[in-house]
């Protein structure tokens, strides 16, 4: 065969979320070795099989921090912490550097912000900075910028970062480990009837479903259940499917997830994975790209609700219409906070107000407010299909989708 024009095969990228749990040991605030060598064991040999390019999202800065100051308790005060972040930043990578040296890979601190990635021109430069990476085969180790970060314009938790993150360099996998093996109907520590969800094609429906807010986060991280579905919803979007997992079970999810072991997959969901332990959720269909994706790294400033025509518009690719959108009846009733302007993100949501999109507006909450216009210009579209971006996935919105 003539491997001259054999075409360079595409890797496949993943990306790895651990959180400050998995990294830093609870009773001691010291850092967890064993289970850091496991993480940085298992990503050489993702790495290393020349089938995969990897980027890990890590927390653990502050947590970091307060172990070099002997800080027992995290701060409350944002400057401190901001400040913890930039002691304990350094400290983490030098541990991820010594020991992915030992293992004979080579790494780089990438820090960002949700300003960074909200500005086109450098959401581009950082997908190509990551592209050189992965080129010089080099594992990207990515945290917020957490001593610049600005409340407004923070990612606030390193699931939401790692979302972004997937969805910039193109993932297949986002993996989000923690000290839980998967998504739960309500809390497993207090509920004994509490059940992990397997697999989800629909997050609307799950969230109508689960007591979501019952599984918060870890005492050290930032990050709880509804972060997770966050950041799941983000990465569908953008055609990446999401594994909640336990990190001490990282092996077996991503050698599961991956079809590493039955090789025959090659990582396509099989009915088998609905009896292993995480919760994977499914990506769209039709993802998002170009400027839609980068829409999905575009603070959001407001929440409007549309009508049941307004709904089928955006689920056909039609742009939405001033007179589909809903906003204050005579009984006063408000569809949103009313506070978002020409040319800010918001998000669409149906008439119950579940997620169905997100949308860059043509008209500020204000003008829409306002009685003559709604008259008058009910046929303008408040929002152009190509300042549509869907977030939201079930068989329904597939299947339309996959139609047009
Ligand atoms: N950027 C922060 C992490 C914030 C965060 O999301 O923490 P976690 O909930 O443990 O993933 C740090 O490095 O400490």
């Amino acid at each position: 065969m003539d491997t001259t024009n054999t075409e360079k095969k595409k890797k496949r990228r993943i990306v790895i979320k651990v959180g400050t749990s998995s990294l830093i040991k609870a009773d001691t605030g010291v850092i967890h070795l064993s289970q850091l060598a496991k993480i940085c064991e298992q990503i050489t040999e993702l790495q290393k099989s020349s089938e995969f390019q990897c980027a890990i999202v890590t927390s653990g800065a502050v947590g970091a921090g307060m172990l070099q100051l002997g800080i027992k308790e995290k701060p409350k005060e944002l400057q401190k912490r901001q400040a913890l972040a930039a002691i304990g930043q350094a400290h983490l990578m030098h541990y991820y550097e010594d020991m992915f040296a030992t293992l004979g890979v080579k790494t780089a601190q990438v820090l960002l912000t949700l300003e960074n990635l909200s500005q086109k021109s450098q959401y581009n430069r950082a997908m190509n900075t990551f592209s050189s990476l992965f080129d010089y085969d080099v594992v990207p180790i990515v945290n917020e910028n957490d001593t610049v970060a600005v409340e407004e314009l923070r990612f606030g938790d390193n699931d939401t970062l790692s979302a972004h993150v997937a969805s910039l360099i193109s993932a297949e996998y986002l993996f989000l480990f923690t000290d839980v093996d998967g998504l739960y109907t309500s809390n497993p520590m207090k509920d004994p009837n509490a059940k992990r969800i397997q697999v989800v094609d629909d997050i609307n429906k799950l969230m109508s479903e689960v007591d979501v807010a019952s599984g918060a986060g870890s005492a050290g991280g930032t990050g709880g259940m509804v972060t997770k579905l966050t950041a799941a919803r983000i990465a569908s979007a953008a055609g990446c499917k999401t594994v909640i997992g336990k990190s001490t079970d990282m092996e077996k999810i991503v050698e599961c997830a991956l079809g590493l072991n039955g090789g025959k997959g090659g990582g396509e969901v099989t009915p088998s994975l609905n009896s292993k332990e995480y919760t994977l959720f499914l990506a769209a269909a039709d993802a998002a790209k170009g400027k839609k994706r980068w829409m999905l790294s575009v603070p959001v400033k407001d929440r409007v609700r549309v009508n049941k025509e307004g709904e089928e518009d955006i689920k056909s690719g039609e742009p939405l219409l001033v007179k589909n959108v809903l906003i204050s009846d005579s009984n006063g009733t408000k569809s949103s906070s009313n506070s978002y302007k020409v040319q800010d993100c918001i998000i669409v949501e149906d008439e119950e107000g579940r997620e169905i999109a997100r949308a860059i507006v043509n008209y500020s909450a204000e003008d829409l407010a306002h009685h003559n216009l709604r008259v008058s210009d009910a046929e303008e579209e408040f929002v152009h299909s190509s300042n549509l971006c869907v977030t939201h996935f079930n068989e329904e919105y597939r299947s339309v989708s996959r139609n047009n």
